[in-house]
């Protein structure tokens, strides 16, 4: 790639605490869906604070090559508008959907109830992941799904011409998976609807209903019940994407374990379902203030006030992890740092993410001189601080890679990463971000 020199990373102590205000980029999950509902709605919808990550360009791309109109006007901000629900059409090329697991596994629920045809792929991490989960369910659409062994990209759809509605239980807690089957369901004629037995984020249900469709929620024993019924107008609608909270993670971490920090983060995204690491970032002793409480897009944001703090180890019940899936890795640098024992309960799904971020994140502690353990599904983690000193291989997982980089500023000597590209898929700009509260960060000699 371009900067080939320039692609290891290092980290190290920065001289002074971390310091200043800033804002994170926008939230990937609401931004990948923004794009596709106004991709499928009559009428513009104008998105701001659009996340403009290699992800979300895959989705802007995809909806593009299947007929839908989507432009940037600026900075984060986009304007869309679609042909209405089964009007998409047959792209010309492969859709590649990069390295994007939300991306390629949503738009499977687009095409499956649109009469027409497709192919897709991803990069080499995407194309190890599984689509099983998403391909089998919808097949009783009445799509024909073709993947390579073991239910991997590439795929071929040949997407139903009238799909039939879909009843289904999720057998693993997955937003993706939950919101391919709406999407599907939106052109087909009556009720979908999914059993949900533990509520994951609820972006999708809460999207389409702005967006003009009917979609009922209702509590289900410890989960929830979705109904959407089919074939809505749905019309476009302008959308506010707040800060993401994943994002935030990092520089919140960092804030915590640099002695004397005190940053603040404005306009992050606190949806109950995304939430899950600040609470057990507070269960560790941490100084996080929420000031500012407001609603941006249907969605309720405030400004964080992140204040170093003396962890301690916390034991995180399984029953929390959809609601911080994809912050166990920044989460097992907090507890590297913290005092004592920590343990993280119910992790199987980490191993399907952009890499097995199970084996990944044990590898990267473990190799900097923390002591750490995988038993079953839980991470156990010895606190106490961090040797550092070792280079993270980061298996294109841009979580592996900040969370090292944020895990070498508390270490007593650097910590290195091998590819700092993968970044750029969730928070461009990370970086010069980090470096401008007074991280150490910079390229490997
Ligand atoms: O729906 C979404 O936007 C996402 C759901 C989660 O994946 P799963 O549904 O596979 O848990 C998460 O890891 C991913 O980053 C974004
Ligand atoms: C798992 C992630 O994303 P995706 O599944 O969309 O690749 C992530 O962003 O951590």
């Amino acid at each position: 790639m371009e900067h080939a020199a320039t692609l290891p990373q290092t980290s190290r102590r920065p001289a002074t605490p971390l310091t200043g205000t800033i804002t994170v980029p926008g939230d990937k999950s609401i931004s990948h869906r923004a794009l596709m509902f106004a991709g499928l709605a009559v009428g513009e919808t104008r998105i701001s604070g659009l996340l403009e990550g290699e992800d979300v360009l895959r989705t802007a791309a995809a909806m593009r090559a299947l007929g839908a109109t989507v432009e940037r006007t600026g900075p984060g901000a986009w304007r869309a508008s679609g042909p209405g629900i089964g009007g998409l059409q047959s792209p010309d090329d492969v859709l590649d959907m990069g390295n994007s697991g939300t991306a390629a596994r949503l738009l499977c629920g687009i095409l499956a109830s649109h009469d027409i045809f497709a192919v897709m792929t991803g990069d080499a991490s995407l194309r190890r992941r599984p689509m099983r989960r998403v391909i089998d369910p919808l097949g009783a659409t009445g799509a024909v799904f073709a993947a390579r062994e073991g239910g991997r990209l590439p795929l071929s759809v040949r997407g139903a011409a009238e799909a039939m509605p879909l009843s289904y239980r999720l057998p693993v807690a997955s937003a993706q998976v939950k919101s391919a089957l709406l999407l599907a369901g939106l052109n087909a004629r009556g009720i979908t609807e999914i059993e949900e037995p533990e509520p994951t984020r609820d972006h999708s249900e809460n999207m389409l209903r702005y967006f003009g469709a009917e979609v009922e929620v209702a509590t289900h024993g410890t989960g929830k019940l979705i109904r959407l019924r089919g074939q809505p107008e749905l019309r476009g609608a302008d959308v506010v994407v707040p800060g993401d909270p994943s994002s935030a993670a990092f520089p919140i971490v960092a804030a915590l374990i640099v002695p004397g920090s005190r940053v603040t983060i404005g306009g992050v995204g606190l949806n109950p379902l995304r939430t899950g690491l600040f609470l057990t970032l507070r269960e560790m002793g941490a100084a996080i203030e929420i000031v500012n409480a407001r609603e941006a897009g249907g969605e309720p944001v405030g400004d964080l006030i992140v204040t170093a703090s003396d962890l301690r180890a916390v034991d995180v019940p399984a029953e929390r992890a959809p609601s911080m899936i994809d912050e166990y890795p920044i989460l097992a640098v907090a507890c590297a740092m913290a005092r004592g024992s920590s343990r993280l309960r119910g992790l199987a799904e980490l191993r399907v993410k952009e890499s097995d971020r199970l084996a990944a994140t044990l590898a990267m502690i473990t190799a900097n001189g923390v002591k750490a353990q995988v038993d079953g599904d839980d991470l156990i983690i010895e606190g106490g601080g961090a040797r550092g000193g070792a280079t993270v291989a980061t298996h294109m997982d841009h979580r592996l890679a900040m969370s090292a980089l944020v895990m070498g500023l508390a270490t007593e000597t650097p910590v290195t990463i091998d590819d700092a590209r993968f970044i750029d898929t969730s928070f461009p700009g990370f970086l010069p971000l980090m470096r401008g509260i007074g991280a150490a960060i910079e390229a490997a000699a």
